[in-house]
């Protein structure tokens, strides 16, 4: 982190967790709300530097829902959420690298200072958007942030990058999403009938609109109010002047974390690899379903949404998206990767020299694919930051190899990575996929194609696709053997269709 220091304090003692236990939480119409309802002094939300607020009129259907653009298997969007820690922003600045790799199309941080939400956003990625002139301008203990990768509206576009602020009659409130709402069209035609109207064409900002159009009192019944009419994915971090929230939606598509720094300061984070380099403990999942709200003594009340669901994890954040350095759901992505390339050996032996891994996440599916089979593992590809990926030819000539990627989209990389492999003398090319054949898309903030450009869709046997790929041999994780590791409370959907919640057309 060029040229950035970090003064934080010690000081302050942890706080106890207030009404709630870890490990239970009610639905909100339950809990004692003890709130100082007074707020309606409206307050002012400061745009600068970057952050380009300018309302402009936008048709939801004017854009795309997700991006047909290039061929590169999309991720989603990290966020981030501190409270009580004096260098906050300097805190969501270092999350943020480390959820980097769930969106690089653009970044952004707001903090709260004297009652003024300030932000800074851009296109790009976080280094390229925040420098240490930019940091300087977000002083104080309350900051959300977010790196993003487009579901939902236009991928290039600034006024699209998050966290969005607004503000409304009772003061400002800034959010950052993960995740998609499959029912935004309806949402936003409804909220446009009635003369709402856009700054931007992602479907986060129908959240604000529904924030600042509810009934409800006080703030987090607003929240609470608001989330009740989503559908489909959401882990959000929500700031206002004195307060930090944190919302996971009933299904739990997507993760969120709660953290702990010594000086008791809370971190919210899409992964726990965000908590680890801001040197924050683990305290606990957000439950699916739970809101959580953080105010400035530091105490936290939690609340519940309804309906209740069966949770529906993201199977795919073991499978590609989270670092394997993350505990995801509960669960070690580093070790689940592994046991799918265990069981991939045990279900698609080869006749092969070698084992080697596609980088940088078919690699640690490869390692246990190498120890389950008692072979070797060979580094016979690289990925430099300048080529894309290269073989290494003193590896691989005149070699059988099996190499192990974790998952097939368009074909695009396999097919390349076969042919590198050939070029480079391989005599023989076994490919091994650490997940089953994926055959639908996502609508619940990954950017997976439509059916028509999934190739395990398009050629549904295996053989067509073996030759396809102009591999020797091809296999995937079987589906069946992928939910035995994962069990029942995962989404499946791309690979089986079964959708928990579907999009829902506009009327
Ligand atoms: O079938 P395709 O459409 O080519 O997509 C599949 C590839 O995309 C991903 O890798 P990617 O190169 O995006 O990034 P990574 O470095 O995280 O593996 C994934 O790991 C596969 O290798
Ligand atoms: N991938 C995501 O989580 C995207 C969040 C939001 N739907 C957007 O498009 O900006
Ligand atoms: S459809 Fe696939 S990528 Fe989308 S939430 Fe379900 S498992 Fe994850
Ligand atoms: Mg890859």
């Amino acid at each position: 982190m060029a040229g950035i220091q970090i003064f934080s304090s010690f000081t302050e003692k942890p706080h106890v967790l207030s009404s709630h236990s870890s490990s239970s939480f009610t639905k909100h119409q339950h809990f004692p709300v003890n709130f100082k309802t007074n707020i309606s002094k409206p307050l002012k939300f400061q745009s600068n530097i970057s952050c380009d607020y300018k309302p402009t009129l936008n048709s939801a259907s004017s854009d795309k829902n997700f991006n047909e653009t290039d061929d590169k298997l999309r991720e989603e969007c990290g966020v981030v959420g501190i409270y009580g820690d004096p260098e906050a922003s300097r805190l969501c600045y270092l999350a943020l690298h480390a959820l980097q790799h769930r969106g690089q199309e653009g970044a952004g941080i707001v903090t709260v200072h004297e009652n003024i939400l300030k932000s800074v956003t851009g296109l790009g990625l976080v280094s390229e958007v925040f420098n240490e002139s930019k940091l300087d301008h977000l002083h104080g203990n309350l900051s959300i942030g977010h790196v993003r990768y487009s579901t939902s509206g236009s991928s290039s576009a600034l006024k699209n990058i998050q966290p969005f602020v607004a503000s409304y009659r009772f003061g400002s409130v800034g959010i950052a999403h993960n995740g998609n709402l499959v029912n935004y069209n309806l949402l936003r035609n409804f909220l446009e009938e009635k003369g709402s109207i856009f700054n931007t064409t992602s479907d986060t900002e129908v959240i604000l609109h529904l924030i600042a159009k509810s009934k409800a009192r006080p703030f987090i019944l607003r929240i609470i109010d608001t989330c009740e009419k989503f559908q489909g994915a959401y882990s959000m971090v929500f700031i206002t002047e004195d307060k930090l929230v944190a919302v996971r939606d009933p299904y739990g598509f997507r993760p969120l974390v709660m953290g702990r720094r010594s000086n008791g300061a809370y971190v919210f984070a899409s992964e726990t690899c965000a908590l680890d380099l801001v040197d924050a403990t683990f305290e606990r999942e957000v439950y699916p379903g739970e809101v959580i709200v953080v105010e400035k003594d530091l105490s936290i009340q939690s609340f519940c949404l309804m309906p209740r669901r069966d949770r529906k994890a993201c199977v795919f954040e073991h499978i590609y998206f989270s670092l394997p350095n993350s505990i995801v759901f509960g669960l070690s992505v580093y070790q689940a990767r592994r046991e799918f390339g265990e069981i991939l050996a045990m279900e698609s032996p080869a006749e092969y020299d070698f084992v080697i891994a596609v980088p940088d996440s078919g690699v640690v599916a490869a390692l246990g694919y190498a120890l389950e089979a008692g072979k070797s593992f060979e580094q016979g590809l690289i990925r430099s930051h300048y080529l894309k990926l290269a073989p290494v030819k003193a590896v691989i000539e005149g070699k059988k190899v099996v190499v192990v990627d974790d998952s097939i989209v368009r074909g695009t990389t396999s097919k390349k990575i076969v042919r590198l492999l050939k070029e480079a003398g391989a005599k023989e090319v076994h490919m091994r996929i650490a997940s089953p054949t994926m055959k639908y898309p996502c609508y619940y903030g990954v950017d997976i194609p439509d059916s028509s450009k999934l190739i395990s869709n398009q050629l549904s046997v295996e053989e067509e696709l073996r030759v396809s790929i102009g591999a020797d041999s091809l296999a995937f994780l079987p589906l069946e053997k992928l939910k035995n590791v994962m069990g029942e409370g995962y989404c499946y959907a791309c690979f089986d269709g079964k959708y928990p919640v579907l999009p829902q057309p506009i009327e």
